[in-house]
């Protein structure tokens, strides 16, 4: 696979460049080629067998068109914009043209490879609405899985949207996932605040193996990982989450204490979650303040998850640890929820930055 043409921009605020590289004589390599400029203006690809003899031009920003950069249809080029929320990064693929996703999970895996790809733990397609919704979203994960709902990808997404259509200031959307109608609303600050719907606690549909203890929800539930027992609390989001607090009788969780890779792994795969799962670890700093860490399904250890950090306020009412409202301190950063009485719903507020454009050839 060649390199043709790579464009892409830095977005730093006050330093918008564009730098568009054209790269020749590229031998073919493997089945997924890329490049793309970081900030630091530094050349990163797939392929070791590409030879780029690259010529750079720097533009100015106002020459820039995102909607037309994503817009360029040339056959075998996928245009991209890299976003992130809160250092959970997703690869944003404009396929509004279409209900199939432009590539296939294989390559998403491939894209999202940190070492060998663009880098990112997930990448995801803005959609046709369905059923009178504006959009669709749909994501692979970084093993190229595809999750149900993503919290801080729909920010993302929201951010995308915008750009894409060009609207500025308070602007909310209608958008379809797996995990149903999903509502966000950009803020005049910039801030995305979501609708994420209701959690849903009955064992079966989370889904979890464990029994229903508290109706038919698993509340405090006894989860023995590698010969230890653990505390767990079970909540989906559309997608499936186990949350901890800590060991059965242990102390409160020092989650900085834990070895993620090493745990995370045991709980995505526990023979108790058919579908695998999420696992949020959290300390209890007040009632309307959390600490977590997260191991992703299909995605490992994150920066920050969006509908872990919902479920895990759920799982603290649920367990009488916290308040109704909490701010979540997540390893990229705090995000706001609230769990309404009034509607059951969950309302998350954080922010959706974009960090680069980028072209791979497929
Ligand atoms: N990081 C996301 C969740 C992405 C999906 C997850 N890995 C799964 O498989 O369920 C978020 O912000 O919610």
């Amino acid at each position: 696979m060649e390199i043709a043409a790579i464009s892409t921009v830095s977005v730093a605020p006050q330093s918008r460049r564009v730098l568009n590289v054209f790269s020749r004589n590229l031998g073919s390599a493997s089945s997924l080629s890329f490049g793309f400029f970081q900030k630091e203006y530094c050349f990163k690809s797939a392929s070791l067998r590409v030879s780029a003899a690259a010529s750079m031009d720097a533009v100015t920003a106002e020459k820039f068109s995102p909607a037309s950069f994503l817009d360029k249809k040339e056959t075998g080029v996928l245009h991209f914009v890299k976003y992130h929320g809160l250092g959970n990064d997703f690869i944003l693929v404009d396929n509004r043209d279409s209900s199939e996703p432009k590539i296939t999970q294989e390559q998403a895996a491939k894209l999202c490879d940190r070492n060998f790809g663009v880098g990112a733990d997930g990448v995801i397609f803005a959609m046709p609405g369905v059923n009178g919704t504006d959009y669709s979203m749909r994501i692979f994960n970084s093993d190229g899985s595809e999750p149900e709902m993503c919290g801080n990808g729909v920010r993302c997404f929201a951010r995308f949207i915008a750009e894409l259509e060009n609207l500025q200031g308070k602007h909310s959307f209608t958008i379809h996932t797996g995990a149903g109608l999903i509502v966000p609303e950009i803020q005049d600050d910039g801030q995305v605040k979501v609708d994420m719907g209701t959690p849903i606690l009955k064992a079966q549909d989370v889904p979890t193996k464990l029994p229903g203890n508290k109706g038919e929800a698993v509340v405090q539930a006894e989860l023995v990982v590698d010969g230890e027992s653990w505390n767990v609390t079970c909540v989906s989001m559309g997608n499936p989450h186990c949350i901890t607090f800590g060991k059965k009788g242990g102390l409160n969780l020092k989650v900085d204490d834990l070895n993620l890779p090493e745990i995370g792994p045991k709980f995505e795969h526990h023979e108790m979650f058919p579908a695998r799962t999420n696992t949020e670890f959290v300390e209890v700093l007040s009632r309307s303040h959390l600490k977590m860490r997260v191991w992703e399904r299909g995605a490992g250890a994150t920066l920050a998850c969006g509908t872990g950090a919902c479920a895990l306020v759920v799982a603290a009412v649920l367990e009488g640890r916290a308040d109704r409202k909490c701010m979540v301190d997540l390893p990229g950063g705090p995000l706001e929820i609230e769990w309404k009485q009034e509607d059951n719903h969950i309302y998350m507020t954080g922010p959706a930055e974009a960090v680069f454009y980028g072209s791979a050839l497929l």
